[in-house]
């Protein structure tokens, strides 16, 4: 049976651990980054990424966020180096925003909520397949930026162009030629810790690698995205907007800063 669950009063982040008990973890994302209180680790190597454009495969609306899916049968797709040992290939991206400016990323800095938090999903090529890795505790690895409002994004417009075609639920369309690097700051540093996926099933597979800066988007940009409906066609639109999890208890995870 397929579990539903949303981000409204009925089935949201509150509601998850009535079918997903991990919600209540001892690994779980996202949570509040407080960077007097992060350990700077020389020992952490730089971020290796090496994303090949012509992986890029689709993008989809799943009716909690969009992601755009890349091809993974090989490594030319990669996450390298950072907190993790070994090589993982890049599965896809997504977002997570809110109804307005002053929230929609799911991790958060002292407190400090960004507009919207983009996350690409990598998983560990020692494991066979994605949904394998997914369920072991070094399987995973996801590196999330902040978006702040500022100037237009020249580099999501690509994504932002496809959204028309994906409005509602189910919707995907072909999404190719895209480098992901693109998405990123110029620099790589970045907060790493041991967490969860933050939406169902939880699952308590992932090193998160959180960059310090944050890349803009617009505010049209980010109208676009609440453009976008958590519903199929034809039933009544709900716009796709909160579709965050507040963050969580941290429960004696250390977070390690790859900068002083
Ligand atoms: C085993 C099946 O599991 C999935 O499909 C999980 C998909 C999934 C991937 C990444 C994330 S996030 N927001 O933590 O980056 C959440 C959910
Ligand atoms: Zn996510």
């Amino acid at each position: 049976m397929s579990h539903a669950w949303g981000y409204g009063a009925q089935d949201g982040p509150d509601t998850w651990a009535e079918s997903f008990p991990i919600a209540n973890g001892p690994r779980q994302s996202p949570i509040d980054i407080v960077p007097t209180q992060a350990q700077h680790d020389p020992a952490l190597k730089h971020l290796k990424l090496k994303y090949d454009p012509a992986t890029a495969k689709g993008i989809l609306n799943n009716g909690h966020t969009f992601q755009v899916d890349f091809t993974d049968d090989d490594n030319s797709s990669t996450l390298a180096g950072g907190p993790v040992t070994g090589i993982y290939r890049l599965k896809q991206f997504h977002f997570h925003w809110g109804s307005g400016d002053d929230k929609g990323s799911e991790h958060t800095i002292a407190g400090t909520r960004f507009p919207c938090e983009l996350h690409l999903v990598h998983w560990n090529t020692k494991y066979p397949n994605f949904g394998e890795a997914a369920s072991k505790p070094d399987g995973l690895a996801v590196v999330g930026v902040f978006l702040k409002i500022g100037s237009a994004n020249p580099r999501l417009q690509k994504v932002i162009d496809a959204l028309d075609e994906i409005r509602s639920k189910g919707r995907q369309t072909t999404f190719s030629n895209f480098d992901p690097k693109t998405l990123l700051p110029a620099a790589l540093d970045f907060w790493t810790y041991e967490g969860s996926l933050t939406t169902p099933p939880l699952l308590e597979s992932v090193t998160w690698i959180v960059l310090k800066d944050p890349v803009s988007v617009s505010p049209a940009q980010m109208a676009k995205f609440r453009s976008l409906l958590f519903t199929s066609e034809g039933e009544a639109p709900c716009c796709m907007v909160d579709n965050f999890r507040p963050p969580q208890p941290l429960k004696g995870r250390k977070v390690r800063a790859s900068f002083k």
